[in-house]
């Protein structure tokens, strides 16, 4: 059937039907008057027809009326397609960019290893090569124990101090793509056991270094120096390692005080809105754009081992033997060389202690006890600051959150003291110290005896230190939080070390980050709505008429 309009007569002829010989419609007005020649067809089928012609002329008039109506309207269309294609181009762009796959040689690699006084551990790092300005990119991949005690103990067999760390550089080499070695950065940093070496015998700390650099120097990676970091520099690396874990630098957040406990020093850094008097307890950073006044200050000799033996020299000198130490556990006794407690650099000068060779160490259980041998080590007379945290050294009163690692997380982890008020602490702790030490073994049958028969004195030494030589007052307690890692990378002062050494923080701000995650599906989601409006809207536009423009119905 075909309908046929005629502008000149504004008539449609209607060929001829099944049924129907002729059809001629007119319309006045609102009125569709029809003319139909039949020869037989049904009522029903003659209406059906009406309605089809009656719906075809207003819908013909309607188009004619916007077209009259709005000139635009061609180009309204043509500018949503060009719309629609640029959204769909967008939309592709953003997916491609934002979703490209990381291809393994974009990461870089660097390795960093923390000769501490007890043990060494080497730690390697990875980054993505395109982001290396930006916070938390940076994260540990593997960390390397090296088997047997820290480099500043081959002080009589130099040689094998290089030889101690090849297993775990071995790792390295296995960890790290063979085509990342020759620019991956090694840096070996020693703490307090050999700042200690260096005061006993420099020429012997010197060789032991000599020792490690030599054998570091044999592996492809790129060697960039092994030294003795100032006490001031394992502090102010901690509190980097934690604040850029924490991502606080990038969200210009309130920055984490840093707390290190070793077994030869320990470290206390934190920023302080009171002046820091003492010149060698102030550091100052730019990083991000932001200024960063930071207090620090490392004990030499209060790290848990040492602070172990100025405890005991201190009660050898004042009490009669066998030593009977509130410290350790009732029933413990082991025989000792006064030789072990007095030949540390800590205890040297105590000429009461050369009166014996031997003694035997017998445990006595007492927290209150324990409490105020430990107490003793600590000098409070003295201060020519405005106030100060022990042996005359300045410090502000702490403010704001602490991150407590390294030995303050091992020894509080396994006292299962780590959420524990501090009253619950000494409660808890002097239970524990009491505890007869056959129980302790036999609870503990898996746990290193050295560990485990000087948990006791750690435990009241980490809350001596903290409460009576930092000022971690009851209500300021809930704000140190002993961490062992933060989103997997070990809190130490070795990622600190690196990202400095490697200028990974830049001092003034990084151009604006790429989308994140949140804002990248937002921006997906909104497009792509928009432009489902722009296509249903076109397509309301660009079908429609281009469909009734035609003066022909098949
Ligand atoms: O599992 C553990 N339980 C208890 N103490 C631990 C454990 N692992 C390491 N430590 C202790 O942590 C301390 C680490 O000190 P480190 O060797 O880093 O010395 P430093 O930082 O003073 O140079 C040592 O006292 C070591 O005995
Ligand atoms: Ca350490």
């Amino acid at each position: 059937m075909q309908i046929i309009y005629s502008d000149q007569f504004s008539q449609w002829y209607v060929g001829t039907g099944e049924c129907l010989d002729s059809i001629v419609a007119k319309r006045q007005q609102s009125v569709l008057s029809v003319n139909f020649a039949t020869s037989s067809c049904s009522v029903r089928s003659v209406q059906a027809r009406f309605v089809e012609l009656w719906l075809y002329v207003i819908q013909r008039d309607i188009t004619a009326e916007m077209k009259e109506k709005n000139p635009w309207h061609r180009p309204l269309i043509i500018f949503i397609a060009i719309l629609i294609a640029l959204g769909i181009i967008a939309l592709v762009a953003t997916a491609v960019v934002q979703n490209k796959p990381l291809q393994p040689q974009k990461y870089k690699y660097g390795i960093v290893l923390d000769a501490g006084s007890s043990h060494t551990a080497v730690y390697i790092y990875r980054w993505q090569a395109e982001k290396e300005n930006n916070t938390g990119m940076v994260q540990q991949i593997h960390e390397c124990d090296v088997k047997g005690k820290g480099i500043s103990s081959y002080s009589s067999s130099v040689e094998r101090a290089g030889l101690s760390l090849r297993e775990c550089m071995e790792e390295a080499k296995e960890e790290i793509p063979i085509w990342r070695h020759r620019e991956t950065p090694v840096y070996l940093g020693a703490t307090a056991g050999m700042r200690l070496l260096r005061k006993e015998n420099a020429s012997v700390s010197d060789q032991v270094l000599s020792s490690v650099e030599g054998f570091l120097q044999t592996y492809p990676f790129l060697y960039q120096g092994a030294r003795i970091i100032s006490g001031q520099e394992e502090g102010a690396y901690g509190w980097i390692t934690v604040n850029y874990l924490s991502d606080n630098f990038h969200k210009a957040r309130a920055t984490m005080g840093a707390l290190d406990l070793g077994g030869a020093s320990t470290q206390i850094t934190f920023v302080s809105q009171q002046q820091v008097e003492s010149p060698e307890n102030s550091i100052y950073f730019r990083l991000y754009g932001k200024d960063y006044h930071v207090y620090t200050h490392s004990f030499l000799c209060y790290g848990k081992d040492q602070a172990l033996k100025l405890a005991m020299a201190q009660q050898l000198q004042t009490s009669d033997l066998p030593l009977r130490d509130p410290c350790f556990h009732p029933g413990y006794s082991q025989e000792r060389t006064v030789e072990s407690v007095s030949s540390s650099p800590c205890v040297s000068g105590s000429p009461a202690l050369s009166s014996h060779a031997n003694f035997t160490h017998v445990g006595a259980g007492n927290g209150t006890l324990c409490h105020s041998a430990v107490r003793r080590i600590f000098n409070f007379s003295h201060c020519e600051w405005g106030r100060c945290s022990f042996n005359g050294v300045f410090q502000p009163p702490v403010e704001g959150q602490f991150g407590a690692f390294s030995a303050f997380y091992f020894v509080m982890n396994f006292l299962n003291l780590t959420s524990d008020t501090l009253e619950e602490s000494k409660e808890k702790l002097g239970q524990y110290c009491s505890t007869p030490w056959a129980e302790i073994k036999q609870s503990y049958p898996h746990i290193k005896e050295k560990y485990l028969a000087e948990y006791c004195f750690s435990g009241v030494y980490i809350l001596t230190l903290l409460e009576d030589g930092y000022s971690f007052t009851s209500d300021k307690w809930k704000d140190i939080h002993f961490i062992k890692k933060i989103g997997g990378s070990a809190a130490g002062w070795t990622l600190g070390y690196m990202l400095n050494l490697t200028n990974m923080i830049p001092a003034e701000a990084p151009d604006a980050p790429p989308l994140p995650h949140a804002g990248y599906v937002t921006i997906m989601v909104l497009f792509s709505l928009l432009l489902v409006v722009l296509l249903l809207l076109c397509l309301k536009l660009f079908c429609w008429p281009a469909c009734t423009r035609s003066k022909h119905i098949i």
